[in-house]
């Protein structure tokens, strides 16, 4: 029998997604990108480190993609410093939206999920486990509705009742070079794009300072392997690698602690929809990403959202706790959604 926590989902599903995961982000670069994320698939797909850095010559890595290798000396510092961006590799997929659901609104998000075919039972396994979130957001937003003195219907009919979803599918690569290798451990097509455009350099100046560059270079930039963000919509249900420590929670000291894995086990995260709803009586929480291990992290997303069309606004009852006043003006989720997703596109 599966081992099951409070919440309810089988802890051999919560494993299996990021054994899938991990499979998928261990595939070549070439097969990844065969679900490349678009504008034209509603911003659906995988999307690799750094593409919205390359915006703007998107293709260069394909372009460029013709296998040389570069002398492993200036590999270690530009890979050490790529590392050091705003970086991860991800498989997004969105509820799915058909053409004039949401009228010009849904646009930019209508589209099917694109899903791997490899790993076999990638979209099946995935897609169980989001219907298996989803009913578990419904249960603690009826939770959270109470809490906050409504009934705990609160959260949904026009408000959440058809709620709109998000998946991220994530992986962070480790540290390189610490482990003995001279590379990532899984294949993130920036290694034969940095080659190329370094070369010249390493011809014209000598590794040594192209070493010394890098290093400076590194030292300008933060670690972040996500930077600080808060969720856009209700809650998150994440779902993190067992054994590396890297999601970290800013408290209200302003201090970043750790929020690290529980086996089993969910870090439920509020967003912004549910701040604005509750007047402020839920924080939307900022937390950032820092893998600082030497291994290839995943992690598992999912975003339970409002109804997509939603106008969300502070709820009487959080507006009567708080001494009235709104303290937030109204937002309609998906404007907000996609104002988030061109900006990171971009
Ligand atoms: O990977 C994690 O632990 C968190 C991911 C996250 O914060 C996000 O995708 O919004
Ligand atoms: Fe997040």
């Amino acid at each position: 029998m599966d081992e099951q926590k409070g919440h309810g989902i089988p802890d051999s599903l919560l494993k299996e997604v990021k054994e899938l995961t991990r499979k998928f982000f261990a595939l070549p670069y070439e097969e990844k990108i065969k679900i490349k994320m678009s504008p034209a698939k509603g911003y659906r797909g995988y999307q690799r480190i750094g593409e919205n850095i390359t915006k703007g010559v998107p293709d260069i890595h394909e372009a460029i993609d013709v296998g040389f290798t570069t002398h492993r000396c200036f590999q270690y510092p530009i890979i050490s410093a790529l590392h050091m961006l705003d970086q991860h590799t991800w498989l997004v997929c969105y509820k799915e939206l058909k053409p004039g659901d949401y009228g010009d609104l849904g646009k930019t998000m209508e589209g099917c999920n694109q899903w791997p075919l490899d790993p076999p039972k990638f979209m099946d396994t995935m897609e169980d486990y989001i219907n298996q979130c989803t009913n578990l957001s419904r249960k603690i937003m009826r939770g959270i509705a109470l809490a906050l003195g409504g009934s705990p219907y609160e959260f949904e009919g026009d408000r959440a009742g058809n709620a709109f979803w998000v998946t991220r599918i994530i992986g962070y690569p480790g540290k390189p070079c610490e482990n003995g290798h001279d590379k990532p451990t899984n294949d993130v097509g920036w290694y034969r794009t940095n080659s190329i455009l370094v070369l010249p350099l390493y011809f014209i100046t000598g590794y040594i300072v192209i070493d010394l560059l890098s290093f400076l270079f590194m030292s300008s930039l933060s670690n972040k392997s996500s930077g600080p963000h808060t969720d856009y919509g209700l809650l998150t249900l994440v779902n993190q690698d067992d054994d590396i420590t890297a999601l970290q929670v800013r408290n209200h000291s302003g201090e970043w602690i750790s929020a690290p894995p529980i086996p089993g086990a969910f870090v439920c995260n509020i967003g912004d929809m549910l701040k604005i709803y509750s007047n402020g009586l839920y924080e939307s929480t900022l937390h950032q990403v820092i893998n600082n291990s030497t291994k290839f992290r995943v992690s598992v997303a999912y975003f339970y959202e409002t109804n997509f069309d939603t106008a969300v606004e502070p709820l009487d009852i959080c507006k009567q706790k708080t001494g009235s006043a709104k303290k937030f003006e109204r937002a309609v989720y998906g404007e907000h959604l996609v104002s988030k997703v061109l900006t990171n596109f971009v």
